[in-house]
C-alpha cells in the first residue's frame, strides 16, 4: 500500500537560470565545483532563484528494538533512554553541532522502551520498543502507520517554526541491525555485505548479527517493494518516523540534509512511499558503517563530507550542513563581473 505524499517536482526552470547566472558570477566558469551543482539542486527543490537554508531544524528520533535480546549490539538497550536525558541536557553530540549551526533542534521518543520524561521531550511513544524481528513481525501495520505519521507531523511543526531545511538524525540501540536487514532486502544484497560493526562489535559478534538478520529474513519474508511491509516485518519505530519527515520536508520543497547509515535506509524507504522524495535529499556524509556506501548508491547520492564518523543522531548533516549554506550565500553575496568590473573570459 503506497501513501498518497504528493512531492511536487523540482523546478528545474529556475535551476538553469541559476546555472547560468552563476557564469556571471567572479569567478573562472565551474570554478566552484560540487558547490555549484548544489546551488542549482537547491534552487530546483526551493523554486528559489536565491535559496535559503538557514535555521536548519534537527529532529532526532529515538526508538528501542527488541532484536537487541539476540545481542547484535555493543552496548546495552538502556543506553537509548539514557542518551534521551542525555540529549534533553544538551550533551549530546549532536546537540553541540546543532547548537553551532544555530539549528532548532527536537528530541522525539518514538518508541523507547523504558519510561523517558524530561523539559523539552516530545514524547510520542507508539510502542516500547519493536519485538524481536527474529521471532516475530517488529510491529503491527497500524504502529508503522502511526511512526510515521509522527515524523510527518513534527517535520510539519518544525518547517512552521521557521526550519529551511531538514537534518533527522537518530538515537536507537540496535538500529544496525534492521537498517541492514531493511537495506539487505531492498537491494538484494548478501547480509554479509551489509553489515559492519554499530556501536563496536568484534568479528565474532559481527557474524552472529549476520545469522540473526539472516534468520529474520528468512522467517519474515517482507515483500521488497512494499515500504509498510518492510518496516512492520523489519523495521524501526525511529526508522519509520525519519522516513515520514523527510516525505513531509519533501512536500514543502524543504532540502533534506541525510545523515549516516540508518538515516540512509529510512530515507531509501521514504522514496519507496514516495520516488519523488530523493529529489529534495542531498548525502551530507559517508559514514564508516560497511553498509553505507551500498545505501548512497541506491539513493544515488553523493555525499559532502567523510570524516570516518559512524555515530549517527544527525551529526555527519550537522557537519555537512555549512557547505550547504555556502552554496546558497555563494549565490546571494558573489558579485557579477559587471558589478565588480572584473572582465570575464578572453574570446580567442
Ligand atoms: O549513522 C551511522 O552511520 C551509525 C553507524 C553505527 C552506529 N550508529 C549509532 O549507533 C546505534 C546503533 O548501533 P548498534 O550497534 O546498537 O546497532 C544507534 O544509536 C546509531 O545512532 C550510527
Ligand atoms: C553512547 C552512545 C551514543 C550514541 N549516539 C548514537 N548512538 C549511540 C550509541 C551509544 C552507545
Amino acid at each position: 500500500m503506497k501513501q498518497l505524499v504528493e512531492i511536487p517536482l523540482l523546478a528545474k526552470d529556475i535551476g538553469r537560470e541559476v546555472s547560468a547566472y552563476l557564469n556571471t558570477l567572479t569567478k573562472p566558469i565551474g570554478s566552484l565545483g560540487r558547490l555549484e551543482t548544489l546551488a542549482v539542486e537547491l534552487a530546483e527543490m526551493t523554486g528559489s532563484r536565491f535559496p535559503v537554508v538557514a535555521p536548519p531544524g534537527v529532529l532526532v528520533f529515538a526508538a528501542d528494538h527488541g532484536v537487541t535480546e539476540e545481542g547484535v549490539s555493543a552496548y546495552p538497550k538502556e543506553v537509548t533512554a539514557q542518551m534521551v536525558l542525555n540529549f534533553l541536557s544538551g550533551g549530546a553530540a549532536m546537540n553541540v553541532f546543532s547548537r553551532q549551526i544555530g539549528a532548532l533542534f527536537e528530541i522525539v521518543d518514538v518508541g523507547v522502551a523504558e519510561a523517558v520524561d524530561g523539559e523539552g521531550l516530545i514524547a510520542r511513544n507508539v510502542r516500547a520498543g519493536t519485538r524481536n524481528f527474529c521471532q516475530e513481525d517488529a510491529m503491527a501495520e497500524e504502529e508503522v502507520i502511526q511512526a510515521l505519521n509522527v515524523g510527518k507531523e513534527e517535520a510539519a511543526k518544525m518547517i512552521e517554526n521557521g526550519a529551511k531545511c531538514l537534518i533527522v538524525g537518530e538515537m536507537g540501540i540496535g538500529n544496525t541491525t534492521s537498517a541492514s536487514a531493511l537495506l539487505s532486502v531492498i537491494t538484494g544484497k548478501n547480509v554479509k555485505e551489509l553489515i559492519g560493526p554499530g556501536t563496536g562489535l568484534n568479528s565474532d559478534q559481527m557474524t552472529k548479527k549476520q545469522s540473526v538478520i539472516e534468520r529474520a529474513i528468512e522467517a519474515r519474508k517482507p515483500d521488497q517493494n512494499d515500504p509498510l511491509d518492510l518496516l512492520k516485518k523489519l523495521g524501526g519505530l525511529e526508522i519509520a518516523a525519519m522516513a515520514g519527515a523527510m516525505l513531509e520536508a519533501a512536500r514543502n520543497r524543504i532540502p533534506i540534509i541525510v545523515d549516516g547509515f540508518i538515516c540512509t535506509v529510512a530515507a531509501l524507504i521514504a522514496n519507496q512511499f514516495d520516488n519523488r522524495a530523493s529529489d529534495y535529499m542531498i548525502a551530507g556524509h559517508h559514514s564508516t558503517e560497511p553498509g553505507h556506501k551500498t545505501a548512497l548508491e541506491e539513493l544515488g547520492k553523493q555525499p559532502l563530507l567523510d570524516l570516518e564518523m559512524r555515530l549517527g543522531e544527525g551529526t555527519g548533516a550537522a557537519l555537512a550542513f555549512p557547505i550547504v549554506e555556502a552554496a546558497t550565500n555563494m549565490l546571494c553575496e558573489m558579485a557579477t563581473f559587471s558589478e565588480a568590473g572584473v572582465s570575464g573570459k578572453s574570446e580567442r
